[in-house]
């Protein structure tokens, strides 16, 4: 036994792999996942429809997060990747964003996605790690990212799906599907009840969702995170208008 305490060893790379068997610690584990420990990781990503969609301007605002200060950068498609790719060398977690046919499954859903993103330029490939009905099983996305020498993170949403995912193989996980399926808790703020309890359970885990002020990520690393990833407070303008004009009494969209 080794890796994460009561699951089985698992990968070449990540936490499933030689940590000792009274916990996981950071040796064994992959450089890339040393190299995050402790990182803000900026999510630059613009939603479909959004002006910001353009891969000019995503390069423009991973560079603006890497002059603040981000440790990793967390993009959204095999362009976005490999444009950015070309500007840093800090680690990149990629995904795609598709829908697929009669499931409620977007992120990098399937091994050709996986392997677009991993050839792209990621070093962690981030995928749909959630109990949800997909096309593709866990198992078989690890592997893919695996083949092509990346990383593996489960995007869950409750405890038992860290759990099932690292059993599979996994490398890391994040919280960043809480609150985005039916059966976990649906809730404004971070879900710091879960990352208590991945901790609790000795699970590796990177914070991802809501964490919209420093002061949250800060305590979202203080409860056990590896690393932070904060998106729209940062990187989703259009976000952050809306919070503002909802406190005001004047949201509305008025870009007609
Ligand atoms: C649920 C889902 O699809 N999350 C996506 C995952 O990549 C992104 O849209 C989020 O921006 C990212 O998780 C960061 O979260 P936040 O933007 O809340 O800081």
């Amino acid at each position: 036994m080794g890796g994460v305490e009561g699951l089985p060893d698992s990968t070449r790379y990540g936490y499933g792999v030689s940590s000792p068997a009274d916990g996981p610690t950071l040796s064994g584990v992959s450089d890339v996942l040393q190299r995050l420990r402790g990182a803000l990781i900026v999510s630059v990503q613009a939603d479909d429809g959004s002006p910001l969609r353009d891969t000019g301007i995503i390069a423009a605002m991973s560079r603006a997060a890497l002059l603040g200060g981000a440790g990793g950068l967390r993009l959204r498609s095999p362009e976005d990747i490999r444009t950015v790719r070309a500007l840093t060398d800090v680690p990149i977690i990629g995904l795609t964003k598709q829908a697929q046919p009669g499931s409620p499954v977007y992120i990098t859903a399937t091994p050709q996605e996986v392997r677009a993103v991993a050839r792209a330029g990621a070093e962690v490939v981030a995928f749909d790690g959630t109990d949800l009905p997909r096309p593709f099983p866990v198992a078989d996305l690890i592997a893919e990212a695996h083949a092509c020498g990346a990383l593996a993170m489960a995007d869950i949403s409750t405890l038992a799906e860290a759990q099932a995912a690292y059993a599979a193989g996994a490398d890391i996980v994040g919280t960043t599907m809480s609150g985005y399926t039916p059966h976990s808790p649906q809730q404004a703020g971070p879900d710091f009840t879960l990352m208590r309890e991945l901790a609790g359970a000795g699970l590796p885990f990177i914070a991802e969702g809501r964490l919209n002020t420093p002061e949250l990520a800060a305590h979202a690393l203080a409860t056990g995170a590896h690393a932070v990833v904060v998106g729209s407070a940062i990187t989703r303008p259009d976000h952050v208008t809306r919070w503002f004009a909802q406190a005001l009494g004047v949201a509305g969209d008025r870009s007609s």
